[in-house]
């Protein structure tokens, strides 16, 4: 059985049976055909994943793994802000008709900023940090960025990484102040799961544990019946993850080096309808 499916399955039932209703509150988020999209909700997740023993991608549906780390290495490697660099549709709906989000996700990952050493973005930092000094309690990225949140078509939801190494492992902490739990969940793990197998292999070192930090974990209201159906499924052991041990170089790596085997899982749900 998945340690992936387990975490989100005894989430999903605290939030189903535990959590508040937004019900009578203002809320931002609207459906397609602009009712507000309202919430069941829980505060304060944590989500251990000990990546050395599986690679979380849920088992109760397949995780379109290809599609979510193309819009990792958007983010981290292309550093884009525009849909036009990103092969999904996603992000379409909060794009301008230039195709960018605003100052929002890879923009502030690519700039740069002055250290002793010289300039660096933020990814760059964290190599440079991995490789010179790797036991550093200072190994984070931030996009919440308040200077420029006024030019986010949508504020960064997983906001921040703290990187940590024990030994020879990297250990990440994702910090996360807003979760739609059916969409992006398993998504969001899978993404920072890939991203902390990344950094470990350019830097000589393994993938430790990835722990999820979500400050509001909700289920929209329109969702409710999809999770209550989902998490009752069978459950089926975690895939297998290879990446190509070639890549020594984070700015090298494509979506075809990653490779996900034995993926067994449940129907995909079809259609979900995502809340803007
Ligand atoms: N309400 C909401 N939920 C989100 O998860 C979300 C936002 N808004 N706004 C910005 C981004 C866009 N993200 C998204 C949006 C849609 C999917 C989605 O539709 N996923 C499908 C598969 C898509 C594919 O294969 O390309 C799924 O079945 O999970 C995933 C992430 C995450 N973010
Ligand atoms: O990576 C992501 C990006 C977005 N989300 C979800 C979380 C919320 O449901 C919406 C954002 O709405 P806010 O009102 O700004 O919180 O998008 C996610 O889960 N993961």
């Amino acid at each position: 059985m998945s340690k992936a499916d387990k975490l989100f399955i005894e989430m999903c039932k605290d939030i189903l049976e535990n959590g508040e209703s937004s019900r009578g509150q203002e809320v931002r988020a609207r459906w397609e055909d602009g009712t507000p999209a309202h919430t069941l909700k829980r505060f304060g997740i944590i989500n251990r994943y000990n990546l050395a023993e599986e690679f979380p991608a849920l088992t109760l549906r397949p995780t379109p793994v290809k599609s979510a780390i193309d819009e990792l290495l958007w983010i981290w490697q292309k550093k884009s802000n525009n849909v036009n660099d990103l092969n999904s549709h996603i992000w379409d709906a909060w794009a301008d008709e230039q195709g960018s989000i605003g100052k929002a996700y890879g923009y502030q990952l690519g700039v740069k900023h002055k250290y002793k050493e010289g300039e660096f973005d933020q990814v760059d930092r964290v190599l440079y940090d991995l490789k010179n000094n790797p036991y550093s309690r200072r190994i984070m990225t931030n996009l919440y960025n308040f200077q420029d949140l006024h030019e986010m078509a949508l504020y960064p939801c997983a906001y921040s990484v703290t990187f940590n190494v024990s030994g020879n492992k990297l250990n990440a902490i994702l910090n996360q102040r807003s979760q739609d739990t059916l969409v992006a969940n398993s998504w969001n793990v899978v993404q920072y799961a890939v991203l902390v197998h990344m950094f470990a292999q350019v830097s000589g070192l393994e993938a430790g544990e990835l722990v999820h930090v979500i400050a509001d974990a909700h289920i929209y209201d329109r969702h409710i019946p999809l999770v209550e159906e989902l998490i009752s499924r069978p459950q089926f052991p975690a895939p297998k993850f290879r990446i190509n041990p070639d890549i020594k170089n984070f700015y090298d790596f494509t979506v075809d080096d990653f490779i996900v085997e034995n993926y067994e899982a449940g129907l995909q749900i079809k259609g979900i309808p995502v809340a803007v």
